[in-house]
């Protein structure tokens, strides 16, 4: 009897010291954070953000929490939710006690060397912003605005041959589409030294974007269920499944490109060159880094600001009040050569606030961007948070904030940028310009994501008449992983009198 019953009596034992051990560790998950409000699921386990990503909501679940349970909410056992600007501004300031998550390394593309984004070790995270600064400020670039009007120039050549409509012959153009084309173009144009020529073949070039919809899920549940990402660190998983510089296609295909790009510059016969690669070199980035900097700077640089161009777009053709204003503005405006230059751009008030609008209505990045709190843990709004703790922001609604932004927040009214006091407007810009993030971890391509949104609406309104063809159905669009997917945004573009006279 002893030799039947042994092992069942032991499997028995073992199975009810896993559950025990469930059991303690789930009330210790929920003990630790439990005078934080949120929904009971999330203080129990991650099944919340699970039912968020399969919803594709986790961008306005996390503005909906916040409304709910307040400023600070509980969304997983240890992860936070705030919409407080002070909140974001405390964890990202110099020497805060909190450092970039595990939800940052998930974002990495090489298991063998950290971008600048998926670097968790803030002292190196730190040393290397510094040497990259310079690039990315565009102090060390003077072809930047050449590069953003070469591509302007192969954006208006293609409207121009297959796109422009007049009278009633119709040539429907997906603006989602070629706004995206514009937008990769000019980045790795900028990354890599050379555009992938989206523009010239009309075409999702090495199937870059294909790619990067199939890879986007899956940094999303990476996110969501981090021990997935820690799973794909297990060498012969990542081997298999990680990009390399070989491949053919997609985000391996840009790493190829990158490192081809990059050798030039190093080595006996190497090529100097003021330009963003030149300047990260001169500030002392070793050729393996430079590489990997090149590629995220696309993947970073590339959706977010064409996600900008985008809705801006699609809120000035919905809104004719504004629509006519804006191009008021711009006729009279005086434009030294074909394309407006960047110090030009500032004299446009009504533009300036157009963009702003847009950026605060629709903002292009909601991503996770989790910071933890270190380990002598934190007081946020009189609540200790103890160490370890992440907390997340959520930036869909967080700009919508009738305090700050007026009774009528949740609409698109330039008009609010020029009416405000100064005070309103000091504090208007300070919450809007968190949309970019905030000091140690903001984000370093605002000033190239800037020039290009600037010069891009204000030529296409100066240039041509757009309207959607089916205001019913404007776009398509959906949110993973904090970046915006849309598609056909189908318009009837159509030259405007003003464009005859270049
Ligand atoms: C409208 C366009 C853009 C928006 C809204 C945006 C927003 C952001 C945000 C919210 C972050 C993360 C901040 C954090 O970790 O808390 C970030 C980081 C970053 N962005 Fe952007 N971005 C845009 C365009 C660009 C462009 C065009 C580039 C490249 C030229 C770029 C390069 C980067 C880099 C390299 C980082 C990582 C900085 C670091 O970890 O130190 N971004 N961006």
């Amino acid at each position: 009897m002893t030799e039947i019953f042994g092992p069942v009596i032991v499997g028995y034992s073992l199975a009810l010291c896993v559950v025990a051990a469930f059991i303690v560790n789930t009330f210790l998950a929920y003990n630790r954070l439990k005078h934080i409000k949120g929904p009971w699921l999330a203080s129990l386990s991650r099944l919340w953000l699970v039912k968020s990503t399969i919803r594709r909501s986790i961008y306005s679940d996390l503005a909906d929490i916040c409304k709910k349970y307040g400023p600070l909410a509980r969304i997983a056992p240890n992860d936070l939710v705030t919409n407080d600007p002070e909140i974001i501004r405390r964890m990202g300031a110099a020497r805060s006690p909190y450092s970039k998550s595990q939800w940052y390394a998930a974002t990495a593309i090489s298991h063998q060397i950290d971008h600048i984004f998926s670097e968790t070790n803030e002292r190196r995270h730190t040393e290397r912003r510094a040497m990259m600064v310079a690039g990315y400020s565009g102090r060390d670039l003077p072809y930047l605005e050449e590069c953003v009007d070469n591509r302007l120039g192969d954006f208006f050549k293609l409207i121009e041959d297959k796109y422009t409509s007049a009278g009633s012959t119709l040539r429907p153009v997906d603006f989602a589409q070629k706004a995206q084309y514009f937008g990769i173009d000019v980045i790795t144009d900028i990354a890599c030294g050379e555009p992938f020529g989206f523009l010239p073949h009309d075409a999702d070039v090495h199937g870059y974007i294909a790619t990067q919809l199939e890879l986007i899920p899956i940094f999303e549940w990476f996110a969501t269920l981090p021990i997935l990402s820690r799973i794909v660190r297990i060498p012969f998983i990542s081997k298999a499944v990680m990009p390399t510089p070989q491949d053919k296609t997609g985000v391996g295909r840009l790493m190829g490109v990158a490192k081809r790009t990059v050798s030039k510059r190093f080595g006996p016969e190497k090529i100097t060159a003021k330009d963003m690669i030149g300047s990260w070199i001169q500030h002392g980035l070793p050729q393996e880094q430079v590489e990997i900097e090149s590629v995220l700077q696309v993947i970073a640089g590339a959706d977010s600001t064409v996600t900008a161009l985008r809705a801006i777009t699609m809120f000035i053709i919905t809104h004719p009040a504004v629509y006519s204003t804006l191009q008021a503005e711009l006729d009279q405006a005086s434009i030294s050569e074909s394309i407006i230059r960047e110090s030009e751009l500032k004299a446009l008030p009504y533009l300036q606030a157009c963009i702003k609008e847009g950026l605060r209505v629709h903002p292009p990045v909601t991503a996770l961007a989790t910071k933890t709190v270190t380990n002598g843990g934190d007081t946020l709004r009189g609540q200790f948070i103890p160490g370890g703790t992440n907390i997340v922001y959520a930036a869909w609604d967080f700009y919508k904030d009738p305090e700050v932004f007026g009774e009528d927040a949740p609409i698109f009214r330039p008009e609010r940028w020029l009416e405000a006091t100064s005070d309103r407007l000091s504090r208007m810009q300070q919450t809007l310009d968190l949309i970019f993030g905030y000091g140690r971890y903001g984000c370093l391509g605002k000033p190239v994501a800037l020039l290009e949104i600037n010069k891009f609406i204000a030529e296409i309104f100066r240039r041509y008449d757009i309207v959607l063809t089916d205001p019913l159905n404007p776009w398509k669009s959906y949110n993973r992983n904090g970046f915006f997917f849309q598609s056909e945004m189908w318009v009837r573009m159509s030259e405007r009198e003003r464009k005859a006279q270049h």
